[in-house]
C-alpha cells in the first residue's frame, strides 16, 4: 500500500513540477499567447509548455493590465498585453503562432473567430462555444485559412481513455448495453461570482460539466446519440439565488437520458452542487468523476476521467460460462509512442497540437465533426430540460 501511494504521489509532483524541457535545435517552438488570465491556464498550458521543447507561452493578455503583468510574472511569460484592446493586440501580434482560450464559454466563438481571422492557430477551451452553429462557423473558418482548430477535451488524449476505448473495440466484453457518465462537485465549491453560473457567459453545469459526459458517451459508443429521452435540469445553486432570469436560466444539476443506436441507453449527470450527506446534510460528498460501461459479457468502470493523470483506474469485469473475472488497470503511458508516467492530459493534448502544427500525424486528434456535434447534443438536452440552449453570441464575423 505505502509504495502506491508514494508513487502517486511522486507522478502527481512531477506533473506539477514538470521539468524544463530545452528546445530543439533544428526546429522552432510554437510561440503560444493566452487570451485571459484565466484559472486554467497554468495547468492546461503553461506548465505543458515548460515541458514541451516545441512550445513557449509567450505573451499573455488580461483585460486589467496590472493582472496581467502579475500572471505574466508568475509564469515567467515575457509579453503582457492588457486594458480594452489588450485581446485584440495579442491576437494581432506577429510573433505568435497560436492563441490558446481560455475565456468564459460565451466568449469562445468571438475571440476564436478574431484569433482565426488573424492568422493564428487556435486552441480552445471546452465546451467550444454556445452553439452547434457558432461551433461548425469557427471550424469553417480555420479550415479557409488552414489553421488548426482544437477544442481541448483533454480527457481524450490520456492513455488510460483510449486503453478504455481499445477494451470496448476489441470486443473482449462484446458489445456495449448501456453507458453511465457522471461529473459532480459538492456544494459550496463555486463562488457566485464563477462564469459558470452566469447563463449570459455560456453558464450551466451542463455546459461546464455536461460538455465532458456528453463527449465520453459518444467518443466510448463511438456514435452520436439518437434522441435525448428524458432531461431534468434542477434549480441554480447560487447562495442568493434572486430569481432573475439569468440565475433561473443557469443549470445546478442536470440529468438526462439518451437512446443510441444499437438500443445502447446512455445517461449521464452533472452538478455544481451535490448536497452533503449524513446528519444535516453536513459531511461533504466526494466529487462523482465516473464512467460506467455495461456490456453483453461484462463491465467497464473509469473512475477520474477527468484528472486521470492525477489518479484512475480502469476495473473491468468479465462473465463467461467459467463465472466472473475482476482485474484492474491503470495507463499512465501508452504501450508505445510518446509520453511519460507523469504528463498530465494536457500535456499529452498539446502534444498532439504541436504535432499537428509541425505537418506530423498525431496519435490522437478531436475533430471538427465530433465538436460541433457534443455542442449539438448540449443544446438538445437544454431544449429537453425546457432550459434551451445558451445564448447566441452577438459577435458579427466580418
Ligand atoms: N480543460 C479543463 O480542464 C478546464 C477548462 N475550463 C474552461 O476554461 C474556461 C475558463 O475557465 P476558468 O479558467 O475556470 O475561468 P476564469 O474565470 O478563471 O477565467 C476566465 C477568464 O476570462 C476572462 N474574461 C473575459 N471576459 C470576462 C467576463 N465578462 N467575465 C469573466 N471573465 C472574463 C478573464 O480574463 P482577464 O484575466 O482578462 O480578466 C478570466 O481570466 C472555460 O471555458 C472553462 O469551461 C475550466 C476549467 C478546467
Ligand atoms: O473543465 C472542467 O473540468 C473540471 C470541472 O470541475 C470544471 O468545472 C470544468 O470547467
Amino acid at each position: 500500500m505505502t509504495v502506491p501511494v508514494i508513487s502517486t504521489l511522486s507522478r502527481i509532483y512531477k506533473a506539477l513540477h514538470p521539468p524544463r524541457a530545452d528546445p530543439l535545435p533544428d526546429s522552432a517552438p510554437i510561440k503560444f499567447g493566452i487570451l485571459g488570465a484565466a484559472r486554467i491556464a497554468p495547468i492546461a498550458l503553461v506548465d505543458p509548455a515548460k515541458c514541451h521543447p516545441e512550445a513557449v507561452v509567450l505573451a499573455v493578455a488580461a483585460r486589467d493590465k496590472t493582472r496581467a503583468d502579475e500572471f505574466a510574472k508568475k509564469h515567467g511569460i515575457p509579453k503582457v498585453y492588457g486594458g480594452a484592446n489588450g485581446y485584440q493586440e495579442l491576437i494581432d501580434d506577429p510573433e505568435l503562432d497560436a492563441i490558446y482560450n481560455p475565456l468564459p464559454n460565451g466568449l469562445h466563438y468571438e475571440w476564436t473567430m478574431k484569433a482565426l481571422a488573424a492568422g493564428k492557430h487556435v486552441l480552445l477551451e471546452k465546451p467550444s462555444a454556445d452553439t452547434a452553429e457558432e461551433t461548425r462557423k469557427m471550424f469553417e473558418l480555420a479550415e479557409q485559412k488552414n489553421l488548426v482548430l482544437l477544442e481541448a477535451f483533454h480527457y481524450r488524449f490520456h492513455p488510460s481513455a483510449q486503453r478504455v476505448k481499445e477494451i470496448i473495440d476489441s470486443g473482449e466484453l462484446g458489445g456495449i448495453k448501456s453507458i453511465s457518465a457522471q461529473l459532480a462537485i459538492p456544494k459550496g465549491i463555486l463562488q457566485d461570482s464563477d462564469i459558470r453560473l452566469k447563463h449570459s457567459l455560456g453558464g450551466g453545469a451542463m455546459m461546464d460539466m455536461g460538455c465532458y459526459t456528453m463527449s465520453c458517451i459518444r467518443y466510448f459508443t463511438g456514435s452520436d446519440p439518437l434522441e435525448v429521452t428524458e432531461a431534468k435540469a434542477e434549480a441554480p445553486i447560487l447562495k442568493d439565488a434572486s430569481l432573475s432570469s439569468e440565475t433561473a436560466l443557469v443549470d445546478g444539476t442536470t440529468t438526462a437520458h439518451l437512446a443510441l443506436p444499437n438500443s445502447i441507453s446512455g445517461s449521464l449527470m452533472v452538478s455544481f452542487g451535490l448536497p452533503g450527506w449524513g446528519p444535516w446534510g453536513i459531511l461533504p460528498r466526494f466529487p462523482e468523476l465516473g464512467v460506467q460501461i455495461e456490456c453483453e459479457g461484462g463491465e467497464i468502470v473509469y473512475f477520474n476521467y477527468p484528472g486521470s493523470w492525477a489518479y484512475h483506474y480502469i476495473t473491468v469485469k468479465t462473465r463467461d460460462g467459467n463465472g466472473r473475472k475482476v482485474r484492474t488497470e491503470k495507463a499512465y503511458k501508452p504501450k508505445s509512442g510518446k509520453g511519460e508516467e507523469w504528463w498530465t492530459t494536457y500535456r499529452y493534448q498539446l502534444e498532439a497540437f504541436v504535432d499537428k502544427l509541425k505537418g506530423r500525424s498525431p496519435e490522437h486528434w478531436m475533430s471538427a465533426e465530433d465538436s460541433i456535434a457534443n455542442i449539438q447534443w448540449i443544446e438538445n438536452v437544454y431544449t429537453k430540460t425546457g432550459l434551451g440552449p445558451r445564448p447566441a453570441s452577438t459577435f458579427q464575423a466580418a
